[in-house]
């Protein structure tokens, strides 16, 4: 894989209706790390997330890769949705992406990506059988066949119960290390396990906050000191973030 470039935000604005979303939004997002972004909802960190990955585009302003090379290409986007096809295993899920592009698929290597999510025995098996953190694993899997630089995440676990995230959170972490990833959570513990700079987007037009930082590589322990007082000075910006 190529070495993942960072992401330039410069100058960014956006209008829904009479909402002002951003007005002269800029920012970096460090290469090779992860990054999370938290904020109140309909803040506009979906949004974000949709300009960046092309599927929306900005009133003003734009995105770049710090490498200058076009970032088409380079971004695979896990939602909040497994968006899974019901009526085909777990495999060909997994390549869905190619099969839509008219692709060749690689059933071995997605047999291969399956495995390092456990879920080597049930690659043949179709979602409707797998349970929510099952299918939130053949999902990742997805992600991680398209081989892509850049990893834009939605909300990716937040329908897994609080253990099962926490595994996940630690396979994220192992298997998507050395990407560029932008992860949006309303989770302020997965934020601190999983993230080398938290962002918190609050207000009207949305503004970011200065970047916390957590010592440590990810995936950080729940129950860490330095995590935990980070937590802590996450939540006050949180706070700070939701005051009218
Ligand atoms: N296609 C659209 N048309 C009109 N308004 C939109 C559209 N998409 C988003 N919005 C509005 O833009 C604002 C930002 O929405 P967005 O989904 O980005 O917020 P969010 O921070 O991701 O929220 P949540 O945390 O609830 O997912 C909201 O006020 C939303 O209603």
């Amino acid at each position: 894989m190529e070495t993942p470039p960072g992401i330039l935000v410069r100058d960014l604005s956006l209008h829904f209706g009479g909402v002002t979303v951003f007005e002269g939004l800029s920012f970096e997002i460090a290469a090779q790390k992860f990054t999370a972004l938290l904020g109140p909802s309909g803040v506009g960190k979906t949004t974000l997330l949709r300009i960046i990955a092309g599927l929306e585009a900005p009133a003003t302003g734009g995105v770049a890769a710090t490498d200058r090379a076009p970032l088409a290409g380079r971004i695979a986007y896990m939602a909040q949705q497994d968006f899974l096809l019901p009526w085909a295993s777990a495999l060909r899920n997994v390549m869905l992406g190619a099969t839509l592009r008219g692709a060749r698929p690689e059933p071995e290597r997605a047999l291969h990506l399956l495995e390092r999510v456990g879920l080597g025995a049930q690659a043949h098996a179709l979602p409707q059988t797998l349970s929510g953190g099952m299918r939130q694993r053949v999902a990742l899997a997805r992600t991680l066949y398209e081989d892509r630089p850049i990893v834009l995440m939605d909300e990716p676990f937040s329908a897994l119960d609080s253990i099962t995230r926490l595994k996940i959170q630690n396979l994220a972490a192992e298997l998507l290390a050395g990407r560029t990833v932008l992860l949006i959570t309303h989770d302020p513990l997965e934020a601190c396990r999983l993230g080398h700079a938290l962002f918190v987007l609050s207000g009207a037009p949305a503004r970011l906050s200065e970047p916390l930082h957590v010592p440590g590589p990810p995936p950080r322990a729940a129950d860490d000191i330095a995590l935990l007082q980070t937590q802590g000075a996450l939540m006050r910006t949180l706070t700070e973030a939701a005051a009218p």
